[in-house]
């Protein structure tokens, strides 16, 4: 499977309208989304996500209802764009292939499908589907701190075997420290470098998503994710606009502009936020003992509902090594521990 050229030093993937639904509780209007992408797309990012935080399909009890519908946000971003490709997230078991056809229909071009760091077999359906369709495609393995680098790059080897172009090191729960990151960053390289990309998605839990991104492109990673004004799920991703800033102080070319970056995070993002992506006691939590970030916002709810302090369930879920797709689990545990009392 050939990957695609490269336009710059590196492909900084903005994830602000699907990782920052997490944060915006999938709330996004699509007034939000037309300006947000247009001012993405105005700064020279090629590639702009737009799904549900937990990706095609995930608009339901379990994960949290969106507020308009992911395809008509999809077309609206598709129509916005001027050069930027739109993609998508799908994570097997939550999205269907059907959802992938219809996210096709609505303008996306490229899909990243994501699996659980050990779960790359559940991939190769949608990879194929998405060749199939012409999309471009990168493969995420979520929760890679926690399997080891020669293993993670085993999964990678899953992926690109059945038509996955970027495979990403995806640090879902921001507890990478440096020399484990760059340990997979390097394991993925020398294991698919010669026929995929590799990519790397951070979260700031720790405060290390910049940081990890320098070492990730060191190592030879070529695709990096940010978000404006951090906005993603736990304490946020990589800033989009830092990531453009610290790479044009590298003299590494990434085609942004980092002004245009810096307004739109000021100008465009921050008016509308409700909350502001922090590393507060949840967040850092959730990096110190390697919990979902994404496990948030469902910690906090049921922190408020069964009167157990938030920062307590999500230790707890980090003791159980929940997953992505477990979130109904976190419930189960507030149970637990308001009994424990
Ligand atoms: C579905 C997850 O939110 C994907 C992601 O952004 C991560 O694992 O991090
Ligand atoms: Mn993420």
């Amino acid at each position: 499977m050939t990957r695609p050229e490269l336009r710059h030093d590196v492909r900084i993937i903005d994830t602000t309208l699907r990782d920052g639904s997490h944060a915006m509780a999938h709330r996004f209007t699509e007034q939000q989304v037309r300006d947000t992408v247009r001012a993405l797309d105005r700064a020279g990012v090629e590639v702009i996500e737009v799904t549900h935080g937990d990706g095609l399909g995930g608009s339901s009890f379990t994960y949290g209802f969106s507020a308009v519908d992911e395809l008509k946000l999809i077309s609206a971003a598709r129509e916005e764009a001027k050069q930027a490709k739109i993609a998508v997230l799908l994570v097997p078991g939550i999205g269907t292939a059907e959802d992938l056809r219809r996210a096709f229909d609505a303008g996306a071009e490229m899909v990243r499908v994501a699996t659980h760091c050990t779960e790359a077999d559940v991939s190769p359906q949608h990879f194929g589907l998405a060749r199939e369709l012409g999309m471009e495609t990168a493969g995420f393995l979520m929760m890679a701190h926690r399997t080891p680098p020669e293993d993670l790059a085993k999964q990678a080897r899953i992926m690109v075997d059945a038509g996955c172009q970027a495979a990403y090191v995806t640090d879902s729960a921001g507890a990478l420290l440096m020399h484990e990151a760059r340990a997979r960053f390097e394991a993925l390289v020398a294991e698919v470098g010669d026929t995929a990309w590799v990519g790397y998605h951070g979260h700031q839990n720790l405060s290390l998503g910049v940081a990890n991104s320098v070492l990730a492109y060191e190592a030879g990673v070529r695709y990096i994710d940010g978000s404006l004004c951090a906005l993603g799920a736990g304490a946020g991703n990589s800033p989009t606009e830092v990531l453009a800033a610290v790479f044009d102080r590298l003299e590494i070319d990434t085609g942004l502009d980092v002004a245009g970056l810096l307004d739109a995070a000021e100008e465009v993002v921050r008016p509308y936020l409700h909350r502001w992506p922090k590393m507060d006691r949840n967040a850092i939590v959730q990096g110190w003992a390697g919990v979902y970030s994404s496990f948030l916002l469902h910690a906090e709810r049921a922190a408020e509902r069964y009167g157990v302090p938030a920062q307590a369930i999500l230790r707890r879920c980090g003791e159980l090594a929940l997953v992505g797709g477990q979130e109904d689990m976190i419930i189960d545990v507030a149970v637990q521990l308001a009994a424990e009392g």
